[in-house]
């Protein structure tokens, strides 16, 4: 395991290591860039083949955070941690108050908060031993699904007004790609807006109480890639852009909630090249990490949200950015999100 010199090392500013015997925690915590502020970000249980593997996954989350939060428009850096050990047999109080500690040391340059594998009642437990912490319900934001979803709501705004010209989504049909808390709330979103939904789930409870509730057309889950409709929302997977769903996707817009939507870059390419409008999967399901930067005693749902409503403005840029430069959203993504920490770097080392 060789940090500095790692292919996803990337400038990261921090990478701290934690073995502790006592309890059997094995973490690690990357803090990639804090330009903007102290670092926030997810803590992953898994129980990698090796250290290496967990490092690697540190090192790639950390950076996603640091585009994710500029883009947000937060005075926030980007960091995460992973905790070596399988969450389903290796959890215990021990372990996480260990990790809560972990956390403290670096005094307030990285805040925790929940991801795969880690409950919000884990995090609880952390908070016994730090104040750096985030997303838990004593601090006022709340589950993040529903502000994720407007998020992606007012994404599929900005995405429709750009590609089709359309100044709302009355009337457009979008096809919803899961049904669990985010899919959910963003089709009570678009169906009191007057869209018409065509839907899918694994969970045919889920799928029948949309039929009912929003009046959706269901399909099976292999079908809903080739379904024709205005967008395709994937709130359900990731890598759900690739070889074989490109074949039949004949939308003129994705835009979803799901991380990591491009199975490759190149797939965001070919999305550009088709005439397909992407909207980046980190920019548009921002809003539950833009709600959560708001909380505190003084959480204020009706500013969080006006907050997370800036994510229409923000695509509305890097569409406009990649229709006048020919570069892929995904790619007029990262240059923005780069403007936006490096410009800060850039000032502070010139005052
Ligand atoms: N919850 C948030 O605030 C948030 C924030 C950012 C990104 N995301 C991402 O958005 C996506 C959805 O998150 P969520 O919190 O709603 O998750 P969830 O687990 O509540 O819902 C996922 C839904 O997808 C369904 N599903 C699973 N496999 C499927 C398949 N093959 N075809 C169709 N449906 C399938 C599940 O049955 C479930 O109903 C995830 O990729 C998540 O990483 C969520």
């Amino acid at each position: 395991m060789t940090p500095f010199s790692h292919p996803e090392f990337d400038g990261h500013e921090e990478i701290a290591f934690c073995n502790d015997t006592e309890s059997g925690l094995k973490a690690i915590i990357a803090i990639h860039n804090t330009n903007r502020g102290p670092a926030l970000g997810g803590c992953r249980m898994w129980p990698y083949e090796s250290d290496d593997e967990a490092l690697t996954d540190a090192l790639r989350l950390s950076r996603g955070m640091t585009y994710k939060s500029a883009l947000a428009g937060l005075d926030m850096g980007g960091g995460k941690s992973v905790i070596i050990g399988d969450a389903k047999t290796m959890k215990s109080e021990a372990l996480f108050r260990a990790m809560g500690r972990f956390v403290d040391s670096l005094g307030g340059r990285y805040s925790i908060a929940e991801d795969v594998g880690i409950s919000v009642a884990d995090v609880q437990t952390m908070a016994q031993e730090t104040e750096f912490v985030a997303g838990t319900p004593e601090r006022g934001a709340g589950d993040p699904s529903p502000s994720t979803a407007y998020g992606v709501y007012m994404g599929i705004r900005a995405a429709v007004a750009q590609r089709l010209n359309r100044a709302s989504v009355s009337g457009i049909t979008v096809a919803v790609q899961g049904l669990g808390s985010v899919g959910w709330n963003l089709c009570k979103y678009l169906a009191d807006d007057g869209a018409k939904l065509i839907v899918t789930d694994i969970d045919q409870v889920a799928v029948a109480r949309a039929v009912k509730s929003f009046g959706a057309v269901a399909v099976a889950p292999d079908a809903i890639y080739g379904v024709e409709a205005d967008v395709f929302a994937p709130c359900a997977l990731g890598a759900v852009i690739n070889d074989e769903t490109l074949k039949v996707l004949q939308t003129p817009i994705v835009a979803g909630s799901s991380n990591n939507q491009l199975a490759e870059p190149r797939h965001g390419t070919e999305l550009h090249k088709r005439g397909i409008l992407y909207a980046p999967d980190y920019v548009i399901n921002a809003g539950g990490v833009i709600n959560i930067s708001h909380e505190g005693p003084a959480y204020d749902q009706e500013r969080a949200f006006a907050h997370v409503a800036k994510i229409h403005d923000t695509l509305t840029e890097i569409f406009k950015r990649s229709a006048a430069s020919g570069v892929p959203t995904f790619q007029a993504a990262d240059r923005l999100a780069e403007e936006r920490f490096q410009r800060v770097s850039l000032a502070s080392s010139a005052a």
